[in-house]
């Protein structure tokens, strides 16, 4: 009730952030229960729109295809990895933990049929990106797919980070994604060999966000630096596409995004569809766009985000509040009105 009182306020109204004042202190745990239009994880309208999680593409899309997945052992790159495997490709999945590493290859391999080789690699070492490279290219030779999806991110007011805290995300995310693209990049234009390069970025790489300052920078580097070899590196047979996913629960972004689990609600009250995405759903279209049916798509920046950046965009979309009743009221208000 708050709430809705805080947004007719007379006052309040006269700013346009007044209407974002609702979601600070729903943010907070105050009042959550009132704007809630269900009590499990998914606004109604997700009813609409049920995620459809497996491999879209015709079975062998991949077959005799090597894709390389940075950061394939967890959450989206698993997804990846597995969808593509699915559709035939041999898998090479690279990040610094090769337990984890060595556990998903062998359960996406197990269900697929197909070979999943995990390599360990710090993203953050040019060194380390050679010799992994060099292991992919000695057991399974140069990759026809390369996703660059390896990640660091946490949230934190920007006046407590440290230069190291900097450096730690975006060596990772930008200069990780720099020294494979051009390791791998350089020794398949040696060998004359095409490719489809995919990066994974997020929806705020366009809008910046506060909270997550580093990684908001370095994913705008990675949007250049496809967008820089689209036009470059097209001549020798390769393709650069960009995908922006909106919010989607993996343990690695959510346990540092939302550390209290405050945070999903809000969320999901601002995607328009009504729910969080899966990795299912990013897997399809990155296997689409690593594809040979998306031979002629190079340059694409695709947002599958549900609706939320739409929706955090539009400076009245969160009128959406307003009952019809409370419109009646604004609308005989603003009927009223003559002259200026
Ligand atoms: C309102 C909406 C709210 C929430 C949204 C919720 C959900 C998601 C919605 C959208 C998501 C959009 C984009 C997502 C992008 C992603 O990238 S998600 C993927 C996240 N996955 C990972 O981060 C996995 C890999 N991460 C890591 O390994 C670590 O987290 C790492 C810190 C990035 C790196 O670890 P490393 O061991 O190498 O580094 P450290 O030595 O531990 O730290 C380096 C320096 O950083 C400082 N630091 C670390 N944590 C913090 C912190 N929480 N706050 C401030 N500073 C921190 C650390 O102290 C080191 O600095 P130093 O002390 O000066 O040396
Ligand atoms: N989940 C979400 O809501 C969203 C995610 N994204 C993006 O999706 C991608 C995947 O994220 P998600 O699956 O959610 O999170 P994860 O934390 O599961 O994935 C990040 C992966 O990156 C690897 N990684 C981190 N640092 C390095 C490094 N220095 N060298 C090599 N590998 C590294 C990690 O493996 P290891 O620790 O073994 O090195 C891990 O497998 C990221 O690019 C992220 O920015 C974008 C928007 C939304």
């Amino acid at each position: 009730v708050k709430i809705i009182i805080r947004i007719f306020d007379a006052e309040s109204l006269s700013t346009s952030n007044a209407l974002f004042t609702p979601c600070l202190l729903q943010l907070f745990g105050n009042g959550t229960a009132v704007l809630r239009k269900s009590d499990d994880d998914r606004a109604p309208q997700a009813r609409f729109f049920p995620p459809l999680q497996e491999p879209m593409l015709l079975p062998g899309t991949f077959k005799n295809k090597v894709a390389f997945i940075t950061g394939g052992g967890t959450g989206l790159g698993k997804g990846m990895t597995f969808t593509l495997s699915s559709l035939g490709a041999e898998c090479v999945i690279a990040s610094r933990n090769l337990d984890v590493l060595k556990a998903t290859a062998e359960e996406i391999s197990s269900q697929t049929g197909n070979k999943v080789h995990p390599v360990q690699c710090n993203v953050r070492d040019p060194d380390s990106v050679k010799a992994t490279v060099d292991q992919m290219v000695n057991d399974v030779g140069l990759p026809d797919v390369v996703i660059n999806n390896a990640a660091g991110n946490f949230i934190s007011p920007s006046e407590r980070l440290s230069a190291n805290a900097w450096k730690a995300i975006t060596d990772t995310v930008l200069n990780g994604t720099a020294y494979i693209t051009l390791d791998i990049g350089k020794r398949l234009i040696a060998a004359q060999k095409g490719a489809a390069f995919l990066c994974i970025t997020t929806i705020y790489a366009d809008s910046g966000s506060g909270f997550v300052m580093p990684s908001a920078s370095a994913k705008a580097g990675v949007e250049a630096l496809c967008k820089s070899l689209v036009a470059e590196w097209g001549r020798y047979g390769l393709r650069f596409n960009i995908i922006q996913p909106g919010p989607i629960k993996t343990k690695g972004a959510f346990s540092r995004l939302d550390p209290t689990g405050k945070f999903e609600k809000l969320m999901i009250e601002r995607i328009p569809v009504g729910r969080l995405g899966t990795v299912g759903e990013i897997a399809n279209l990155a296997a689409y766009l690593c594809s040979d049916y998306a031979s002629w798509v190079s340059g694409a920046t695709i947002k599958i985000d549900g609706g939320e950046y739409s929706f955090m965009a539009g400076e009245f979309n969160s009128l959406s509040l307003v009952t019809k009743e409370q419109w009646d009221v604004m609308e005989a208000i603003i009927r009223q009105t003559k002259g200026s």
